[in-house]
């Protein structure tokens, strides 16, 4: 296992003094106190981006995760070694990095986000000012909802450079993290990589800041120890943020800046203290993150368009009427006009007009009519009649259908509205004497292939004089008895199967959308009760703890009553969000838990709808109601 590689950089200094160069020695009054990877002495900003950053930037393009960590006293050089001075030779390392990316992106996509830990301990977006949440996730704590830039030209990087100049503040400490996603053609995979930069404010700054500094070097020291050793990476924000990039699985460096001058030797001495604690950190320069198969995401967004689509159909169902998106049941003219279309495409014409579901399910039921009846007609006589449910199952019960027998010549003339094999002069309108069934031989189908074939030519000559197809499915259907009702529960599987398949499924979604949302309007009721436990437990904290003062009066705040002032404070703000999410969360599912009542009266109402229709039953409540 690696070890993190420590730069040190010296500010130029007119002033005498204390801490000086040896090869690659930091030299404290004459005597090696730290061996680094590199110092940087009198470099300019090229050649620290050259020696610091461009490592950084092309291990992250080769799909490895990158962070440089930048330490030192007030005005020791981080934030002109990061971001620059104000002349174009000045740029910092990140500047250059994000240049060197945009040069050699090729089709990767790039993203910038930016954000602060302030000594307030409150996490702020630096691209698109405002707080940000951070949430325990399993590689550590993950900023919700921070904004991004994409990276795309030069343009871009100045525009965001520009951002973070306006929006950062002094005493806190900024990170700049550059995200690659890019496509590895050869493993067929996507490879995620992120560039994190990180300004820390000096230590001298304030308690605070101070108090997150040596967590830091607490984490860090931990990192350095045996595996497996705790480490205490929530104990602040700074230390949670960085949880992911500090952890062995990362690419890591550290840029230490100092002041050589004899009269800030105690700060130089701090610096390098934290250098040579955190050069026994483990690092690796392996790891590559597999972001999301962009397939598995499109497929993911396919997933959502059908529920869009579902909740648009839930939409249209309850707006009956006034919708035009054609999810409405249709009508004796529109069901008879489909089958219309199916027989003319028999016959040789135009694809049936199909805008919407249901259209297409007429034409499918007329099609599958058409079909019964030719295989009706092919059967042997004498043999019982399957009868076919709505579901598709076959019964060896007798049909109580009027059957008209056929040959396979004349049910397909008829079909195609061709004469087979006469002439179209030989028309012959003389309607046919029926023959009663039980007496029809072989002659009498031949009589009636015939009669049949002759019907087919007539079709065509006078059209109007005929019936049609539909006309005589119609019939058929008119001499149908009602067939036996089954139970109710059999008959409303047969309607969710069946014809009521669209809103029962509609039924269905709607429900576990409104159980999940339940789900979740719980889970935020816990979050909620959970801060409030956090508080109360603070408060009772403070109530018990007596107030020190001094001689004088003053009260005195001690570093733990302030951490747990601030921590009250955070707590406030968290618990005015927690409540804002709960009810928001409670209204959705309450919302959607209304929308699935209303489905199921509509399926209440088309099941005995259906049932009426189906059966000739007077109109009754569903089992799903029941
Ligand atoms: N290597 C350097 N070469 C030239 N000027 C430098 C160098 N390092 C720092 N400076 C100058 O010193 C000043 C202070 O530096 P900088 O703002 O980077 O300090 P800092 O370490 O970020 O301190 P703080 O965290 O207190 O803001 C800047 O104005 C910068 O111009």
């Amino acid at each position: 296992m690696e070890r993190l590689p420590v730069f040190v950089r010296l500010r130029p200094t007119e002033a005498v003094q204390a801490v000086k160069k040896s090869k690659n020695c930091v030299v404290i009054e004459d005597e090696c106190e730290f061996e680094a990877s590199g110092i940087l002495d009198n470099a300019s900003q090229d050649e620290t981006f050259k020696v610091v950053g461009r490592p950084l930037v092309e291990a992250t393009l080769r799909g490895i995760s990158s962070t440089l960590l930048a330490y030192g006293g007030i005005g020791s050089g981080k934030t002109y070694s990061l971001y620059g001075g104000k002349v174009n030779h000045e740029r910092g390392i990140i500047p250059r990095a994000l240049e060197m990316i945009v040069q050699k992106m090729g089709s990767a996509q790039i993203q910038v986000s930016a954000y602060e830990v302030r000594s307030t301990d409150h996490i702020v977006d630096l691209l698109t000012p405002g707080p940000i949440d951070l949430v325990t996730c399993t590689v550590g704590g993950q900023l919700r909802d921070i904004s991004s830039f994409p990276l795309k030209d030069g343009q871009s990087v100045r525009d965001i450079m520009k951002l973070i100049e306006t929006n950062r503040t002094i005493n806190s400490h900024q990170m700049t993290s550059i995200t690659i996603l890019q496509h590895d053609e050869a493993a067929g995979e996507t490879i995620k990589s992120q560039l994190l930069f990180v300004d820390l404010a000096s230590a001298g700054r304030n308690s605070v800041v101070s108090r997150q500094l040596s967590l830091l070097e607490h984490v860090v020291v931990t990192l350095g120890c045996k595996r497996g050793t705790r480490v205490p990476y929530r104990e602040c924000r700074l230390t949670h943020t960085l949880q992911a990039s500090l952890s062995s699985e990362t690419n890591t460096a550290l840029l230490c800046t100092l002041q050589p001058d004899k009269k800030l030797l105690s700060e130089a001495l701090a610096t390098i203290r934290f250098a040579s604690r955190a050069s026994k950190m483990p690092i690796s320069r392996e790891v590559r993150d597999r972001a999301p198969d962009p397939f598995l995401k499109v497929s993911e967004l396919n997933k959502e368009i059908e529920t869009l689509k579902r909740e648009l159909s839930v939409q249209s169902l309850l707006t009956r009427g006034k919708s035009t998106m054609g999810i409405e049941p249709l009508n004796a003219n529109q069901i008879a006009e489909a089958q219309r279309q199916v027989e003319e495409y028999l016959a040789g014409g135009q694809y049936p007009d199909v805008i919407s579901n249901r259209q297409l399910c007429a034409v499918f039921t007329a099609f599958k009519q058409v079909l019964a009846k030719v295989t009706e007609e092919m059967k042997p006589k004498g043999a019982p009649t399957p009868v076919e449910d709505t579901k598709g199952n076959k019964s060896a019960k007798t049909s109580t259908k009027v059957t008209r027998p056929a040959s396979r010549a004349s049910v397909k003339s008829r079909l195609s509205g061709r004469n087979s094999g006469k002439n179209k002069n030989d028309v012959d309108d003389k309607p046919e004497t029926p023959t009663p069934k039980s007496k029809r031989g072989d002659k009498g189908k031949n009589d009636k292939k015939e009669a049949l074939d002759k019907k087919g030519s007539a079709i065509k000559v006078a059209p109007q004089a005929e019936s049609t197809l539909s006309d005589e499915i119609e019939k058929d259907a008119g001499a149908d008895e009602y067939p036996e009702p089954p139970e109710k529960q059999v008959s409303y599987k047969m309607f969710r199967e069946g014809e009521g398949r669209v809103v029962v499924r509609l039924l269905r979604d709607a429900e576990i959308q409104a159980i999940n949302l339940e789900k979740v309007s719980q889970e935020q009721a816990e979050i909620y009760n959970a801060r409030i436990k956090v508080r109360n437990e603070l408060k009772r904290k403070d109530r018990n703890t007596p107030d020190e003062v001094l001689p004088d009066g003053r009260p005195v705040i001690t570093e733990d009553k302030l951490a747990d002032i601030l921590k009250l404070k955070s707590l406030k703000q968290e618990l005015t969000d927690a409540e804002k999410k709960f009810h928001v969360s409670k209204s959705k599912a309450e919302y959607c838990r209304d929308q699935a009542r209303k489905i199921a009266e509509r399926v209440v109402i088309e099941f005995a709808e259906w049932e009426k229709r189906t059966f000739g039953l007077p109109a009754t409540s569903s089992p799903a109601q029941e």
